[in-house]
């Protein structure tokens, strides 16, 4: 159960005259968030997604909504903010900021074949070309700052063997962070969290990327690393499949070709997307927040994955003598 504000089709009807969108016929809950409350409503002009954010602040809302109206006015498949007559994105409804969006069709592909690894990872390539022209900065709050500064906090929690990790690990990151390769890396604004279940399929053509709501600017390299640690691993042993993996860095490459210095550091890179989940995973496990109704993600699953990206080497990024 994941409605925490609920709203009428009264209510609806009342709050949507100040769209641009007809009469609204219907409207249903989602009930898979775990951070805000959604519905599917429609409307005399078509179906739609309203949010209403039960986190995230008028002040937090405008870089990942005005972001998601950029891409989706270049042709990036994303849902798109709709405005209300005054060209509002951010509305307020009981109290709390609220949007609508355009309804991506299909559902989530949770057992990916190569072919919708390369969707992914063509669809990825061309929002970080996209995004290069976006006005607004936010830095990615869950990047190298959030993880120095929550490392000592889950720190207490850990097995001798695990702090051993995390601390080597955080010293790794934050010496590859001031190198001259990672300088070279492009960067820009990334999606951050491009898991299975942030991306809608039907049937095998991909129809959006959503949940932009960990965005934020940092290497393009990192969005790639944290995509592929989800979408082509096997999940039970956290192992990268080279097939889904090599779909997904030729389709990428073939829209927005790598460079010599992100082939230098993807090994790190794939390193720091383990890392990254497994700190915000360990830190949601071992310091709930209040009144928190679902279970935690298992941090065990990117402590695997991270002593994985450790021990093996990757396939490269591209074949550097094709
Ligand atoms: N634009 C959209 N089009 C179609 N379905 C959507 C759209 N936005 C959200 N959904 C549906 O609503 C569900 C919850 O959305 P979302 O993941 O954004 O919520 P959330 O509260 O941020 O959840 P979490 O952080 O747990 O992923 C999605 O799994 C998807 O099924
Ligand atoms: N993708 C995250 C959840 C928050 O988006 C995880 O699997 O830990």
């Amino acid at each position: 159960m994941a409605v925490f504000t609920s709203v009428s089709l009264d209510e609806l009807s009342q709050w949507i005259t100040q769209f641009d969108l007809g009469r609204a016929r219907t409207i249903r809950g989602i009930s898979s968030g775990i951070e805000n409350t959604n519905f599917f409503i429609t409307t005399d002009s078509g179906e739609y997604v309203l949010t209403v954010f039960e986190k995230l602040t008028f002040e937090q809302l405008p870089f990942y909504l005005n972001l998601m109206r950029h891409l989706a006015d270049r042709g990036i498949l994303v849902p798109a903010p709709i405005p209300n007559r005054d060209g509002a994105i951010i509305n307020t409804l009981h109290g709390k900021p609220a949007s609508i969006v355009t309804k991506l069709h299909g559902d989530c592909q949770l057992s990916p074949q190569p072919v919708h690894c390369a969707a992914v990872g063509a669809m990825l390539a061309r929002m970080h070309l996209a995004a290069r022209d976006f006005s607004m900065q936010q830095p990615n709050l869950r990047g190298i700052a959030w993880w120095n500064e929550n490392a000592p906090i889950v720190m207490p929690y850990l097995s001798e063997a695990n702090k051993q990790l995390l601390t080597t690990e955080l010293a790794f990151q934050n010496a590859f962070a001031v190198s001259d390769t990672y300088r070279e890396l492009q960067a820009g604004p990334i999606h951050a969290d491009l898991f299975r279940n942030n991306v809608m399929f039907d049937g095998d053509r991909l129809t959006g990327f959503f949940d932009f709501y960990f965005a934020g600017c940092d290497t393009w390299l990192f969005d790639v690393a944290v995509t592929v640690n989800d979408w082509c691993i096997d999940l039970h042993t956290g192992r990268l499949d080279i097939a889904r993996a090599r779909a997904m860095l030729d389709a990428y490459h073939r829209e927005r070709p790598f460079t010599a210095a992100e082939q230098q550091g993807w090994q790190t890179m794939l390193r720091a997307g383990a890392l990254r989940f497994w700190l915000s995973r360990l830190y949601d496990f071992h310091l709930p927040r209040e009144a928190e109704m679902l279970t935690p993600h298992d941090p065990a699953h990117f402590e695997r994955i991270l002593r994985l990206r450790i021990a093996d080497v990757p396939p490269p990024l591209f074949d550097q003598n094709g």
